[in-house]
């Protein structure tokens, strides 16, 4: 069981599914628990029972699918409703009867919402919330108090949002996370504001929204003022702009502040686990997010590889192993000698003096030509070899490919194409039909060579784009087209650039299986 000293308190399964467009089911809720879990949380809020069934559903399920070893699980809900007993509300009944050893229950602390979004009287808020807390207290359950719009209730009115504090703390809700709601808040106010609430003697806790973009850093604000319990969301899911992203919070302050809030081991784990939630939420990852993103530790400025290739500390703030994360080299019109060392020997080679200046030459000006490398490693790797190799041997000699796109009768769009190439001291001919002209050269070309390399069977064409350089040109615009494909074992990429699509097309192919071949350890 995590240190009570501290919590780290995620909210993603019930304020991060507030974003726009996420929407997960009950096995996704538990899916993504398990992964909190695993990541080492305190405390996982798991919805809000009795708001609708499948967050009812998922706190029954969870009772016997989840075998949590580090978290516990907390339900959410409202204070009573005005003019009832807490024991009579069925919101409150389905909080109690929720199997939940924790419940959060939001509160107001702003005098106007109290006035016009609960239309009752102060007094009565601060009946609702002893009512509730005692009631739940007396229950059994451990009782934590979100105080909705904190920030902004204490500007209006500091009295009474420091006695909505006192009134929880007093009937016995052990912490009191003070919320910013609408996410207005900057770092220094908001400190200031946690500061005198810490004053005030409650156990103080702190939800940030990113409204203004300084969620994270609000919430370390807050802990820097005294706040011993923070609240954040998954890869900084969260209603409108979202929530503090807890894996960006548990980092700062376990590898910066010295805090111990998670396993080491889990720490280095967080990158996987930051991906595997994406699998379940199917919002694409950020690849920019600080800490667990693809780009966090991707370096692209020549300058950069320079002193990188001297001490990788000189350009990184942390070592990228400490979450999970790697060092990633990329090889651009910005790379100078020392990128394109780096990216080769990250693929494996040790490059020479001389391959290095004559890469950084052809990749530049392929670059200027439309190519871009860092978005196709495997090409560049082509590129690499043959600059190694002088001209590298074939796996197969293209003669010619041709493509028809036929309107049927019937109005169906038809494609046909033919490719001829040599391989293996033969000379082979093939024809596919598909639904476009790439789909056709595709399977043309493996129709081809199958016979010849039947792993090439594995090989799926899995992401095709197509971008329009120099569009004002009109029909003379270059194509630029970027294949990503895969086999059983992993993904690659490859581009082509061209003015005609298909002839862009193709040349990203022939590299794509190209590449295929080689990686399943094919020699010419
Ligand atoms: C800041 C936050 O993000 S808090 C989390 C918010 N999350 C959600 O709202 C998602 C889940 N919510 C729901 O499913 C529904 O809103 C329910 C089931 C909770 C309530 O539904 P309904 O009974 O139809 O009420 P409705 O949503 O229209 O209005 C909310 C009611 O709760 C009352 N309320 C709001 N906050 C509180 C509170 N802290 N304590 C007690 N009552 C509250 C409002 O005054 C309003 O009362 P009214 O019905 O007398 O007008
Ligand atoms: C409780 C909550 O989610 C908020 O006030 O933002």
């Amino acid at each position: 069981m995590a240190d009570d000293r501290f919590h780290v308190y995620d909210t993603t399964l019930r304020d991060g599914a507030q974003q726009e467009g996420l929407n997960l089911t009950v096995a996704d809720k538990l899916a993504v628990a398990r992964h909190l879990d695993g990541l080492g949380v305190g405390f996982i809020e798991g919805g809000w029972p009795g708001a609708n069934p499948k967050d009812t559903e998922f706190f029954r399920r969870a009772q016997t699918e989840l075998d949590l070893k580090h978290a516990q699980l907390a339900a959410f809900g409202a204070t009573r409703r005005a003019g009832v007993k807490a024991a009579d509300d069925p919101l409150v009944a389905a909080l109690r009867e929720s199997g939940a050893p924790v419940v959060t229950l939001v509160a107001k602390s702003h005098d106007r919402h109290v006035e016009l979004a609960l239309r009752t009287t102060l007094q009565e808020n601060l009946a609702m919330i002893r009512d509730t807390v005692s009631h739940l207290r007396a229950e059994g359950q451990r009782v934590f108090l979100d105080a909705e719009h904190f920030f902004d209730g204490y500007k209006s009115n500091p009295a009474y949002a420091l006695e909505v504090l006192r009134t929880a703390a007093e009937a016995g809700a052990d912490v009191i996370a003070l919320c910013d709601t609408n996410g207005g808040m900057l770092p220094d106010e908001l400190a200031d504001i946690v500061h005198e609430a810490v004053q005030a003697g409650a156990r103080v806790g702190i939800h940030c929204h990113d409204d203004t973009g300084c969620a994270v850093a609000n919430t370390l604000a807050a802990v820097k003022a005294g706040a011993t319990h923070v609240q954040g969301c998954a890869n900084g899911y969260g209603e409108r702009s979202g929530n503090a992203n807890l894996f960006t919070v548990v980092a700062n302050l376990q590898l910066k502040r010295g805090f111990d809030l998670v396993p080491q081991a889990a720490l280095a784990d967080m990158t996987r686990i930051a991906h595997a939630i994406t699998e379940v939420t199917n919002v694409t990852p950020n690849s920019h997010a600080p800490y667990v993103g693809m780009s966090a530790f991707a370096h692209k400025a020549g300058l950069h590889a320079s002193a990188i290739k001297v001490d990788p500390n000189l350009y990184q703030h942390i070592d990228p192993a400490a979450v999970g994360n790697d060092m990633r080299m990329l090889v651009s019109d910005m790379a100078g000698r020392a990128s394109v060392e780096l990216k080769g020997r990250e693929m494996g080679y040790e490059l020479t003096p001389e391959h290095t200046k004559t890469l950084v030459e052809r990749v530049k000006d392929l670059e200027s030509k439309g190519f871009t490398f860092e978005a196709a490693d495997a090409s560049f790797e082509l590129l690499l070899r043959d600059t190694v190799a002088g001209e590298r041997k074939r796996h197969f000699e293209v003669e010619s490919w041709r493509v028809i796109v036929e309107r049927t009768k019937g109005g169906e769009l038809v494609s046909e194409a033919t490719v001829k190439v040599h391989a293996k001291g033969e000379r082979i001919v093939a024809t596919g039909e598909g639904n476009g002209p790439v789909n056709a050269l595709d399977k043309a070309v493996r129709l081809a060579l199958e016979q010849l390399y039947p792993e090439l069977a594995k090989l799926e064409l899995v992401d095709f784009k197509v971008r329009i350089l120099e569009d004002t040109h009109g029909t003379d615009a270059i194509t630029r087209v970027l294949i990503t494909s895969s086999d059983d074992t992993g993904e690659w990429a490859t581009v082509g650039v061209a003015e005609n699509i298909i002839d862009a097309s193709w040349q990203a192919l022939e590299q794509a299986v190209t590449y295929g071949l080689l990686r399943a350890g094919r020699d010419c």
